[in-house]
């Protein structure tokens, strides 16, 4: 709803009031256009002040209502009448101004921000364009080349910020409602339709086709086969061409098609999911909000290789104190000079003091015995972590919680060489770790809830996406990603090309292929990992070395590289030829295309083509059909959390959901057909037998992804 309040003797108070972001409902525009008929109809009003309650203005229209039937006063008109307004009319934006908040601000006549407003129109984030005139009204008043950055990124601005562009009039510290007020009074009286911005002539630059195609491709290559930024674009050409009328014609019709599309639908089931993973629950019932976490100021992290790296970067951005250890003077110098160089160039670039002080470098570990929690960070090898965790005992205080950034390492292993396993947890960080949001926290057998706790708890705290995972080889992200791999590789043994695989996991809408993924992390990431659990071993022929293992089918083609020297970007060829070691581009590179047809004609492979369709049903129908197990098994609490790990860590396109959602949405019985057929036509895959939960989910008529929780509580209660 609307509060409406008469403060001075000519100036009325219009307050949003829908916690906890007075974002636009039904009720909210209700009650705008019933306290401004309020307004306009009071002879004693000369100005209205718009703010919202508890300091927030407004965090745009209410994303629930788009899955529903949409009823109440339209945004559009209600926008206009504020803006046609003949008394004038202020927004006072306080916390945020979003979305449709921005743009009902927008139609104000003058705008005052507090110091710490954030203001922007995210709704390309969500697979909307600006539709209440945002994509006409901001062009005409910051210019469209500052109008398309803001509306195709959806950046949050700050309000210092906003004051540069011209977004708003006034920035102040203190009561910006006062201040909205202060500045009603002082131009009350002037005449109004120099501030109307409906009435500007259109934001006409001489080369518009020239920003525009710049735009385009600039939001193809940042988010390909994403429809939003395009029609964001086109939208703000319409302001730059077009009368007003016209454009907001063309911002309604782009609306339209955005606002139906499956895209929109993934993006706003995205928004949602990921504010439900913060919501984490453990299968004992402790969840977010009935667990305590106690605050952490001093983290050690052992081991300053890459992930160590990242690690100490991020805790230090967070104002967290840092002790840095390394096992010799060599490793220690080499981590102190990349994390040093790194935190100064992110003072520098943000313009803030050094927070190098909140550093220290050292190889006792002894300097360990004041710190709240630690997170090892070592190479991946169970028993060196292991002796890590039992020194770390010896000096760390009673109840210091122990972290392992292991990437699929056993927990509970881990936990038993300790004296404190329920203050053992793991924190999956991502590579780069100071750039990647994804955060795994791993919770194992012994793990407190509170040690649960204080883990998501300092995640959060350093920026990250924090989804609560129980302990399974790989937790959640690496263990589907095995499948996902594995059938990408049987590809390239019955035809394809490491390009064609690629080229349609890309257009898909992948940030990148498999195989450029597989080269930038480096071959012998996954080598290592095989030869540890048993799949390489010396009885193995290198000549022509089996494809089954333990029963099941085994492609050794990436074995079989790693043996040659190719272990990717870093040695100047893997799947792809660089043209030098370290060197990003990826080139088709023919030595591979011959070794794949040499392998096939030694293994009396016939190669045959392979469609698009069938690379991504195989990758990603397994993929989510691991996903499956997971939930079956209870590994995450919902469908939601495993989405949040594969957009967040894995480059998964955020316009299809996560690939819980995709699965969902091309239909459980299309994913459980093409699981059958795929299956009977590779026995040896077991993982490719479709789940227990899949085909329950299919025989119980296929519930929306949102009713999936329930189904699985069933099937556990049968089990
Ligand atoms: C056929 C054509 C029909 C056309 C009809 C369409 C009409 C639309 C016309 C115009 C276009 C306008 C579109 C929009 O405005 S879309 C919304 C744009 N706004 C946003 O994207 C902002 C989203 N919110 C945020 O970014 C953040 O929530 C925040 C910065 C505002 C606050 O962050 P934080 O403090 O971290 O809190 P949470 O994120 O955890 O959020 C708290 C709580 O609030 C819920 N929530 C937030 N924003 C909204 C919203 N806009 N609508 C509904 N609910 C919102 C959020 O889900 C959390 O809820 P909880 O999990 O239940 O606690």
């Amino acid at each position: 709803m609307a509060l409406y309040t008469r403060v001075k003797e000519s100036i009325a108070v219009i307050t949003l009031k829908n916690p906890p972001v007075n974002a636009l409902s039904t009720a909210v525009r209700r009650g705008i256009v019933e306290s401004l008929s309020q307004a306009l109809q009071d002879e004693q009003v000369k100005a209205v002040v718009f703010c919202g309650e508890n300091n927030t203005f407004c965090g745009g229209a209410d994303i629930k209502e788009f899955s529903g039937s949409m009823s109440g006063p339209p945004l559009v008109p209600m926008i206009h009448s504020i803006e046609a307004s003949e008394k004038l009319i202020v927004a006072a934006i306080e916390g945020v101004a979003l979305g449709g908040g921005l743009e009902l601000a927008l139609g104000c006549h003058y705008r005052v921000a507090d110091t710490n407003a954030r203001l922007g129109l995210p709704e390309v984030t969500l697979g909307l364009l600006p539709a209440a005139g945002g994509t006409q009204r901001l062009p005409r008043l910051i210019g469209i080349t500052a109008a398309l950055e803001l509306i195709t990124t959806g950046r949050h601005i700050s309000a210092k910020e906003a004051l540069k562009l011209g977004i708003v009039d006034q920035v102040i510290e203190g009561n910006a409602v006062l201040a909205a007020m202060a500045l009603a009074l002082s131009v009350i009286g002037q005449p109004l339709n120099a501030r109307r911005l409906s009435l500007q002539a259109p934001a006409w630059v001489p080369d518009v086709d020239y920003v525009c195609e710049a735009a385009l491709a600039r939001v193809k290559q940042r988010s390909r086969g994403a429809m939003a930024p395009v029609a964001c674009v086109q939208a703000v050409r319409a302001a730059a061409m077009l009368p007003y009328s016209k454009g907001m014609e063309k911002e309604r019709q782009l609306m339209d098609m955005l606002f139906r599309s499956s895209q929109a639908r993934a993006m706003q089931y995205a928004f949602f999911a990921q504010r439900s993973a913060g919501k984490w629950s453990l299968p004992n019932g402790a969840q977010w909000n009935n667990t305590k976490a106690r605050n952490v100021e001093r983290v050690g992290v052992i081991g300053l290789g890459t992930m160590g790296q990242g690690i100490a970067v991020s805790l230090v951005k967070a104002g967290i104190s840092v002790v840095a250890i390394e096992v010799d003077t060599k490793q220690l110098e080499l981590g102190k000079k990349a994390v040093t160089a790194m935190l100064q160039r992110y003072a520098q670039r943000q313009g803030v003091s050094s927070p190098l002080h909140l550093l220290k470098f050292t190889l006792s570990f002894h300097q360990l015995r004041d710190v709240d929690l630690v997170i090892e960070a070592v190479f991946e090898d169970m028993n060196l972590k292991k002796r890590v965790f039992s020194e770390l005992c010896k000096v760390l205080k009673e109840n210091t919680i122990i972290c392992t950034n292991t990437s699929g390492l056993n927990v509970d292993e881990l936990a038993a060489v300790t004296d404190r396993q329920h203050l053992v947890v793991g924190m999956h960080f991502f590579a780069p770790a100071h750039v990647m949001r994804l955060l795994e926290v791993v919770y194992g057998s012994g793990s407190s809830p509170e040690a649960v706790a204080i883990a998501m708890a300092l995640g959060k705290r350093m920026q990250k996406v924090c989804v609560a995972v129980g302990n399974c080889s790989g937790f959640v992200g690496n263990r589907m990603l095995k499948h996902y791999m594995d059938q990408s590789v049987y590809l390239l043994e019955e035809g394809a090309t490491p390009e064609q695989v690629d080229q349609a996991l890309e257009e898909f809408g992948f940030a990148m292929g498999i195989f450029k993924v597989a080269d930038l992390s480096g071959l012998d990431v996954g080598w290592r990992v095989r030869k540890a659990s048993g799949l390489i071993s010396p009885d193995i022929d290198p000549v022509k070395p089996s494809r089954w293992r333990f029963g099941r089918r085994y492609c050794p083609l990436p074995d079989m590289l790693c043996q040659q020297g190719r272990l990717g970007q870093k040695t100047g060829h893997g799947w792809y030829l660089y043209n030098s070691p370290g060197s990003k581009e990826a080139k088709c590179d023919p030595e591979i295309l011959k070794f794949l047809e040499d392998y096939r004609l030694k293994y009396g492979i016939i190669p045959r083509r392979i469609s698009s369709q069938e690379v991504i049903e195989r990758c990603v129908f397994s993929l989510a059909n691991e996903g499956l197990r997971i939930l079956e098994e209870g590994i995450t609490a919902g469908p939601e959390d495993i989405d949040i790990i594969y957009l967040f860590g894995y480059g998964w396109p955020r316009y299809r959901g996560g690939p819980m959602f995709y699965a969902a949405q091309v239909g459980l019985s299309v994913v459980l057909e093409k699981l059958e057929h795929y299956h009977h036509l590779q026995p040896d895959v077991p993982s490719l037998e479709p789940s227990q939960l899949l085909r329950k989910l299919v025989a119980e008529g296929s519930p929306p992804i949102q009713q999936w929780k329930s189904h699985i509580k069933n099937l556990h209660s049968q089990l």
